[in-house]
């Protein structure tokens, strides 16, 4: 997606530990016609395995998991990092670790909203070690749900996220991907695929 490509080259910035700060497009603000073509392009890749429902994390992750169920026309659920006491049990849990905030991440999803017969792709925004998604598709193994792809808008295919999700069998798409960062290179940052 080569507008994100831009927006990254634009407005990215390399924070120590190898994170990459895209606050003003993805993870604080967001540019609603940015993230609208986001969900076109994960749409368009994904329509044809016929989802009924997208599954992201908050925060992050809902936004162009959104956008994408708005064209796809097709619930979004969200996992949840704290049980609030209107989930409905049973729930199903998995643990993630936050690259951004440290620790170890509690992951709620209620059997409400997901289960044998759904057909979900997961959207989230960032694909880096992998390990949040191996979460969430823990999450839809449990329910008994159907995992049909993974998306995330970025994916630093530097540290491998995608190789290690390759034994999940499923497609996995995504919008930009950063090659390498570094001070004397900068972003080094590609359509994604
Ligand atoms: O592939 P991984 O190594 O698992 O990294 C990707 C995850 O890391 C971030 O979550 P984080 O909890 O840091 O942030 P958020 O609250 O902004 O979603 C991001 O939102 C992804 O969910
Ligand atoms: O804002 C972010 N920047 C990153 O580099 C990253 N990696 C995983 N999750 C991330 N979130």
């Amino acid at each position: 997606m080569q507008t994100l490509v831009e927006a990254i080259r634009q407005q990215g910035v390399i924070l120590p530990g190898g994170i990459l700060k895209v606050d003003g497009l993805v993870n604080h603000q967001l540019l609603p016609g940015l993230t609208r073509e986001m969900g076109e392009r994960f749409a368009a890749g994904f329509a044809h395995l016929n989802p009924n429902k997208v599954v992201t994390i908050e925060v992050s992750g809902i936004a162009p998991a959104l956008a994408t169920a708005l064209v796809l026309n097709v619930p979004l659920v969200y996992a949840r990092k704290k049980k609030p006491i209107t989930m409905q049990e049973p729930t199903f849990t998995a643990q993630s670790v936050s690259r951004t905030k440290g620790g170890a991440v509690d992951l709620f999803v209620s059997s409400e909203y997901l289960g044998p017969g759904d057909r979900v792709i997961v959207i989230d925004d960032f694909l880096a070690s992998g390990g949040t998604l191996r979460a969430l598709a823990g999450i839809i193994a449990l329910s008994g749900a159907e995992l049909l792809g993974l998306g995330c808008v970025v994916e630093k295919g530097f540290e491998d996220g995608r190789t290690r999700l390759a034994d999940l069998n499923v497609p996995i798409l995504t919008l930009a991907n950063i090659v390498r960062m570094n001070e004397a290179e900068g972003i080094v940052v590609e359509a994604g695929h």
